[in-house]
């Protein structure tokens, strides 16, 4: 895996820019922490987000999957700028979402896009804490027929999601850490 490493430091002086924010603050799992990465002013931004779709198609290069997706909201912008990185790159990548709970109308789908069934895709995400939210996706994909190959998030907080995600036997992979964000 060979990651664009200038492309990498320009991420991590976005993100860094961007979506760091000091502060006391509940996070998704209901723990407390001193800072918070609003990672959708980085996954939104114009600049961030196609060097995000390009580094995560680096960084997983040796995955086979057909297509990338998470839980709704976080991963919906990073799969879609990994789809775009992948059409650039005149490769076939689809994405799909995957709600925190099925519609109740309409199709009445959890996982929304391609067919997830039978095919091998990637669990992604924006940041990932404890890996729960990741882990739900993981859930609905495997009990819909999909085969996960493994996890790619934009930002690690270093928090426990890499032992949780490996623990339910998946590879785990990241762009940056707290160190890349002069957070450590
Ligand atoms: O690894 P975890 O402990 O699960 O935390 C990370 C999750 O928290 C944030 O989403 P949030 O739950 O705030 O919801 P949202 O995507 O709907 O904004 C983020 O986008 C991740 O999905
Ligand atoms: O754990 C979370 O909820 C979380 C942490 C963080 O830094 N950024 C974010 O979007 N969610």
């Amino acid at each position: 895996m060979v990651l664009d490493a200038a492309a990498k430091a320009e991420l991590a002086r976005l993100v860094s820019e961007l979506a760091v924010v000091h502060g006391k603050v509940t996070l998704s799992s209901g723990a407390e922490a001193d800072y918070y990465i609003d990672l959708r002013r980085a996954t939104l931004h114009h600049a961030a987000s196609p060097l995000i779709g390009r580094l995560l198609r680096q960084l997983t290069a040796d995955w086979d999957y057909v297509a990338a997706g998470g839980l709704t909201l976080g991963a919906d912008p990073v799969a879609c700028a990994m789809m775009h990185a992948a059409a650039g790159a005149g490769e076939v990548l689809d994405a799909f979402v995957v709600r925190k709970s099925a519609k109740q109308h309409g199709m009445q789908r959890q996982i929304e896009g391609i067919e997830v069934a039978g095919q091998r895709v990637l669990a992604v995400e924006d940041t990932s804490t404890t890996g729960g939210s990741v882990l739900t996706a993981v859930e609905a994909l495997r009990a819909h027929g999909a085969t996960v190959v493994g996890v790619a998030t934009v930002v690690d907080r270093g928090t426990g999601a890499r032992e949780v995600i490996e623990e339910a036997g998946l590879p785990y992979r990241y762009l940056l850490d707290l160190a890349d964000l002069g957070l450590a």
